[in-house]
């Protein structure tokens, strides 16, 4: 597959661009356009079929990647899927991931903590995919607690319960992709404003590909190196489909 790649450092550089003085946005504003743009994905790849399962198990890191996978929990339940969260390492930078606890607490969606059993939601029987929004691109490995606990039973299941991995799949490096074959391998990966140099690793037979948060002109996507990508409508999340 072809496309253009954004390096952790460049994104990181566009990230602070987009939320500086000059161009103004504020992260909440961007995380709500991510998560939406991931649970667009979901509802693109796992069509909804009447009497179907539609539970959603959402794995939340402790940064923003993690507040991605909060916000897409929310629109889940809005476009009909039952999601539940496992947030074990919570945020207390700002109190803007406690607002989007509470939020989901408001739709009555069950937000798990370190001490709950979550193992139990990772069954195919009851659940239609997990969203792997654990760590985005300022991850460093080695993985530390509870974390590697989480890729080793997701590995488990990876096979029978597909794996959505927002922006990076994690445990990649985000520059050079799996560090090893213990690596999971999503089934689906949504991209955030632009691919990072891991996702020219994944393999187009095993995972679909997606780039969402649709949230910069074409001259911006320019200055960092790529193309706009090419949405349909107001769609907010478009398919990279293999060249
Ligand atoms: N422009 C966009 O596309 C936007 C993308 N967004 C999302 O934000 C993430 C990047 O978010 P960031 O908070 O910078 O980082 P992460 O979520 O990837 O991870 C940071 C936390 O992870 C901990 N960490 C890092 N390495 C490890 C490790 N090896 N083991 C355990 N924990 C780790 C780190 O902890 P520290 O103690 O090291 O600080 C942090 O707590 C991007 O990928 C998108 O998903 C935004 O939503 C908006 C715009
Ligand atoms: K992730």
């Amino acid at each position: 597959m072809s496309f253009k790649t954004i390096s952790s450092h460049m994104a990181a550089q566009l990230d602070k661009e987009l939320m500086g003085p000059e161009v103004g946005f504020t992260l909440e504003q961007l995380m709500e356009l991510a998560g939406l743009s991931v649970a667009q994905a979901i509802v693109k790849e796992f069509p909804y079929v009447p009497s179907r399962k539609s539970q959603v198990l959402v794995l939340a890191g402790p940064g923003n990647n993690g507040g991605d996978g909060l916000v897409c929990a929310r629109h889940l339940a809005l476009f009909g899927f039952n999601p539940v969260v496992y947030y074990p390492k919570r945020s207390s930078k700002t109190p803007f991931f406690s607002q989007l606890v509470s939020q989901l607490q408001f739709f009555k969606i069950p937000v798990l903590g370190s001490d709950d059993q979550w193992i139990k939601y990772l069954d195919e029987k009851d659940t239609l995919c997990v969203v792997d929004a654990i760590f985005g691109f300022s991850f460093r490995p080695p993985v530390r607690e509870p974390f590697g606990s989480v890729l080793k039973e997701l590995r488990k299941v990876q096979e029978r319960l597909p794996i959505v991995s927002v922006d990076i799949p994690t445990g990649w490096d985000v520059d050079e992709g799996p560090l090893d074959n213990e690596s999971i391998v999503p089934k689906v990966l949504v991209s955030l404003t632009a691919p990072k140099p891991c996702a020219s690793k994944i393999d187009s037979l095993e995972t679909q590909h997606y780039v969402g948060g649709r949230f910069i002109p074409g001259s911006f996507a320019n200055k960092y190196g790529f193309e706009p990508f090419d949405y349909d409508k107001g769609d907010q999340v478009t398919k990279l489909v293999p060249t």
